[in-house]
């Protein structure tokens, strides 16, 4: 494992189920990733072992951040976002040197974090951000360095969490109480910075005093509906029962379901949402049963300089999260030796068939270029 700034690699941590930051800004009890006090350590909770292993590792250095991004620790377009903020604090962190020097360190630390997954652009948008920071805080003292990146990473995290009510109170408007609603993959508070995108919204409806039933599909092969939103919702006391991704088909024809609502990735120019490979099956399906369907993502998930969703750039991974299914620490093979498997992470869910996208700078309805458009912040 190679090191920014020079020195030996710190092995990770392991620590156990109660949540090591004495206050986290997701505001719940548990997060995707905090920066410790201090600035100098960050906590993720591993989502690849949930629901069966509640474990927070703690992490000194850059690359361990860019590992547990793209091996999946944390995940959810906004969370990575946060936690590539943070990995460069802990860069700074190491970074004694001249103004050049920590430049130069600094763009090591960006490139390897930049590149870990490359279809959620908050993980771009949250780097951008800090390069500008980065590069107005070159001249000061290391120790300064490190806390104004501190302050602007948790800055980019609280202002998801307040995002995401914002979109959340602006969805749940559009939830009818009693309703039943599906959801696709994990777009929850374990994927934000706290309170979640698709979920703050069934949150919002549900502290709204709507009696609200959520299905969640399973969303293989990683499984982040059954494992990850089944138990962050469950936790949080709302009704939740998962189906496999193969009976969406059949809630929907037999009435069972009233409507959609995920998150996503990257929203094209056009409108055009990528999200977890998935979705666009559950967005024709809904189309054909006339169910509404609705995406909430924040602005930093709004991707104006791509065109169409045929320029978003989609994550093809091993072929092992198809061949094996992983159980908390434990991993069996489901496929023969010798059999190709694919595994596109995400899918792209053409403008037309969205109902609405909530953001916190408010909703645009039905979702084409010219709503999307007049939700841009107004140019200087
Ligand atoms: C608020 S999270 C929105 C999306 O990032 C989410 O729906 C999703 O597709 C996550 O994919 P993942 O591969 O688990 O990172």
């Amino acid at each position: 494992m190679s090191s920014i700034g020079g020195g030996t690699p710190i092995p990770t941590l392991k620590t156990g189920r109660a949540h090591p930051h004495p206050e986290p800004l997701s505001g719940s009890l548990f997060s995707a990733a905090e920066l410790m006090p201090g600035d100098r350590h960050v906590v993720m909770l591993d989502q690849r072992l949930l629901p069966r292993i509640e474990r927070y590792e703690i992490f000194s250095r850059v690359e361990q951040v860019a590992d547990a991004i793209s091996t999946m620790k944390v995940r959810g377009a906004p969370a990575i976002g946060i936690a590539a903020a943070y990995g460069l604090v802990l860069a700074a962190g190491f970074i004694e040197g001249s103004r050049e020097r920590f430049l130069e360190s600094m763009q090591t630390a960006d490139k390897l974090l930049r590149r870990t997954r490359p279809t959620a652009v908050n993980l771009a948008w949250a780097l951008d951000r800090m390069a500008r920071t980065v590069a107005r805080i070159a001249g000061e003292a290391p120790i300064q360095r490190v806390l104004a990146l501190g302050a602007e990473a948790r800055a980019i995290h609280s202002e998801d969490v307040a995002a995401c009510r914002a979109m959340g109170a602006l969805g749940a408007a559009n939830v009818r109480d009693g309703a039943t609603v599906l959801t696709h993959c994990n777009a929850g508070a374990l994927a934000t910075g706290g309170y979640g995108t698709a979920l703050g919204v069934i949150r919002a409806a549900r502290d709204a005093g709507k009696k609200i039933r959520v299905l969640s599909a399973e969303t293989r092969p990683l499984l982040q509906g059954a494992r990850l939103t089944a138990w962050e919702l469950h936790k949080d006391g709302i009704q939740v029962e998962t189906i496999t991704d193969s009976m969406v088909a059949s809630f929907m024809a037999r009435g069972l379901i009233d409507q959609v609502i995920v998150g996503a990735d990257r929203v094209a120019r056009n409108g055009d949402v990528a999200n977890k490979i998935g979705t666009y099956g559950v967005a024709c399906l809904a189309q054909l049963h006339g169910i509404p369907f609705d995406v909430a993502a924040p602005w930093s998930t709004v991707d104006l300089a791509c065109p169409s969703g045929a320029d978003i750039p989609i994550e093809q991974r091993g072929e092992r999260e198809v061949s094996h299914v992983s159980i908390g620490e434990s991993e069996v093979q489901i496929m023969p030796d010798g059999v190709r498997a694919h595994n596109p992470s995400f899918d792209v869910t053409p403008f037309r068939l969205i109902r609405a996208l909530y953001t916190e700078r408010g909703t645009a309805s039905p979702l084409t270029a010219e709503t999307l458009a007049r939700l841009a912040p107004s140019l200087p």
